[in-house]
């Protein structure tokens, strides 16, 4: 049973500390720009490597630190992604983020995680989330791939045709359900 509740942030208008410039940050931040490209990212790092340079040198909205973590670094910020490879440093941001009441992942390291980053399918406005519990990062990414070859790059098209179908419907609440639902039957097959 998987018991955890999925969201759809705004990390555009959110501010997020990355502490970790290495392989791992760098993948953290490639999913995170790919599904959000103007994610607010402060990483602080005591070295960046080459891709991660690559990555986020061109990025208003990235802004790299070259420092040790500090917890100062966490003021201002919503959320957390440790992703250093010192166990007992990524421990510390862990636990001074939540003394802040901060949201925090460590990468790689479930049992230490207030979330999980998940695999992403995106087709215009539909975003599809995927995650297996942390029970296998391979079944996502694999399922990920799936979804993107199964959905039809026509969705967009879709849902902007039912919004716009829902724009010149003229009624209560109750008579726009009943006519989204109507419409979008045959979507589904059943009932
Ligand atoms: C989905 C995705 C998003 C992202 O990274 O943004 C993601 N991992 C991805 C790929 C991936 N990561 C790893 C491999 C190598 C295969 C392997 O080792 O299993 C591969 C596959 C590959 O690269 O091919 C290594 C790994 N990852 C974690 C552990 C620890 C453990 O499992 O115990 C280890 C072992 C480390 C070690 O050996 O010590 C843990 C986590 N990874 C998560 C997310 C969270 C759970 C998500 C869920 O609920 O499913 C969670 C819990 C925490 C977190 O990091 O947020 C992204 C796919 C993106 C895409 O392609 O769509
Ligand atoms: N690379 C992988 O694919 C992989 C897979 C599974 C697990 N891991 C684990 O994830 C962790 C990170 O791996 P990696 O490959 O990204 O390591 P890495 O060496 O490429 O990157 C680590 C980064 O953390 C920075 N750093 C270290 N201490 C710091 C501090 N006190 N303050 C700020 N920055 C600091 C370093 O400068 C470096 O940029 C390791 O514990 C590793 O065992 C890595």
């Amino acid at each position: 049973m998987n018991h955890l509740y999925p969201i759809f942030l705004k990390v555009h208008e959110l501010n997020i500390l990355l502490v970790g410039g290495g392989n791992v940050g760098t993948e953290k931040l490639e999913f995170l720009l790919k599904s959000s490209p103007e994610a607010q990212v402060t990483a602080v790092s005591k070295e960046f490597s080459q891709s991660f340079l690559d990555l986020a040198r061109d990025r208003k909205s990235v802004q790299m630190v070259e420092d040790s973590y500090d917890e100062k670094y966490l003021s201002s910020k919503h959320m957390v992604i440790a992703a250093t490879d010192d166990k007992e440093v990524n421990k510390q941001i862990r636990d001074e983020a939540k003394a802040r009441f901060l949201l925090v992942n460590v990468a790689d390291t479930p049992d230490l995680c207030d979330f999980y980053l998940g695999g992403i399918v995106t087709k215009g406005n539909l975003k599809v989330a995927i995650s297996t519990n942390g029970k296998s990062p391979t079944a996502a990414k694999r399922l990920r791939q799936l979804l993107e070859e199964v959905l039809p790059e026509e969705m967009d098209e879709l849902l902007d045709n039912l919004n716009a179908y829902r724009d010149t419907l003229k009624g209560d609440f109750e008579y726009k359900v009943k006519a989204m639902n109507k419409i979008t039957k045959g979507l589904v097959g059943k009932r």
